[in-house]
């Protein structure tokens, strides 16, 4: 669905954001792609809905360059970009006008979106908060039933419930067909609900991996003050105690904590990046 392959971006000449990057993205899979502040992610994903041009390398999307903006290529991605602004029309009015150019848009979906997240469909989106303006984005986009969905930092403004809502409606829309790229910098706000991880760091995707490759390859756990740290990847101090991070030798499962393992990618010189990287076979790019 998303093929970029060797991709070097930056807002001016002598500072790249994004510098040799190549990823796959595929259809049935919902990637969430974790980044600190100001890695890069937004500029990521404004390049995969061609909203920023490659300096160098390719960013396709269905196989034709994403900068192109095809009508074709238009109807069928959908992109929530991280500050939204809504129109000075009612949710309904919003599907009315801008749902006939997405072919698949599922009004009745919409309908039941809306309700869900709580959000009045009668009252103009520019008069809600900027929560409700988000909720009422985010039922639409899934509502367009694109085969693309790119939503940068949804959660940023929805309340807890909200968030818990999210994760279910967007779990509940992905189907064999469908590619849904979410980022964040609120790792948790993505728990349960990504299939695929993806690590953007010093300008680089440092890690694309399943939950459940994951799940294989690394043991999550604790470790009790004074334990043997023999064979640890990564340690970290929480208000838990120890968070450890060590190879699964004895194939056992563990929950892949998305925080402890985002720390754990993005130090320096990381012991679990080394790991991964010697543990798996890398597509060759
Ligand atoms: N339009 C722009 N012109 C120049 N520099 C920009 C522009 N947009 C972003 N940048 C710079 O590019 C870098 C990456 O920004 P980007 O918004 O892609 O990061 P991010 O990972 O999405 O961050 P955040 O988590 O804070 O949203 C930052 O250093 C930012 O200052």
């Amino acid at each position: 669905m998303v093929r970029i392959r060797h991709l070097h971006f930056g807002y001016s000449r002598r500072a790249l954001q994004l510098e040799n990057l190549s990823l796959d993205l595929l259809p049935g899979r919902i990637y969430g792609l974790l980044g600190k502040n100001g890695a890069g992610k937004s500029t990521l994903l404004k390049n995969i809905v061609g909203l920023a041009f490659p300096q160098a390398g390719t960013c396709d999307v269905n196989g034709h360059p994403a900068a192109r903006r095809r009508p074709a290529t238009l109807q069928d991605l959908f992109f929530l970009p991280e500050d939204v602004k809504a129109p000075a029309a009612t949710a309904h009015e919003l599907a009315a006008s801008t749902g006939a150019f997405y072919p698949r848009f599922d009004h009745g979906a919409y309908t039941a979106y809306l309700a869900e997240l709580d959000v009045p469909p009668a009252v103009r989106l520019d008069k809600l908060s900027f929560g409700q303006q988000k909720k009422a984005l985010i039922a639409f986009a899934l509502a367009t039933n694109t085969g693309l969905l790119v939503l940068d930092e949804p959660t940023n403004g929805l309340d807890i419930p909200s968030k818990a809502q999210f994760r279910k409606l967007v779990a509940r829309a992905l189907g064999d067909e469908r590619c849904v790229v979410i980022s964040t910098h609120q790792v948790r706000d993505l728990d349960s609900l990504i299939d695929t991880v993806l690590v953007l760091h010093q300008r680089r995707i440092v890690l694309n991996h399943t939950i459940d490759e994951l799940a294989e390859q690394l043991a999550f756990g604790s470790l009790a003050p004074g334990a043997d740290a023999t064979g640890v990847l990564y340690h970290e101090a929480s208000v838990r105690g120890q968070q450890v991070i060590r190879p699964n030798e004895a194939g056992a499962f563990s929950r892949v904590d998305l925080e402890v393992l985002f720390n754990a990618l993005t130090t320096p010189q990381s012991a679990v990046a080394a790991y991964l990287a010697t543990h798996r076979h890398e597509p060759v790019f």
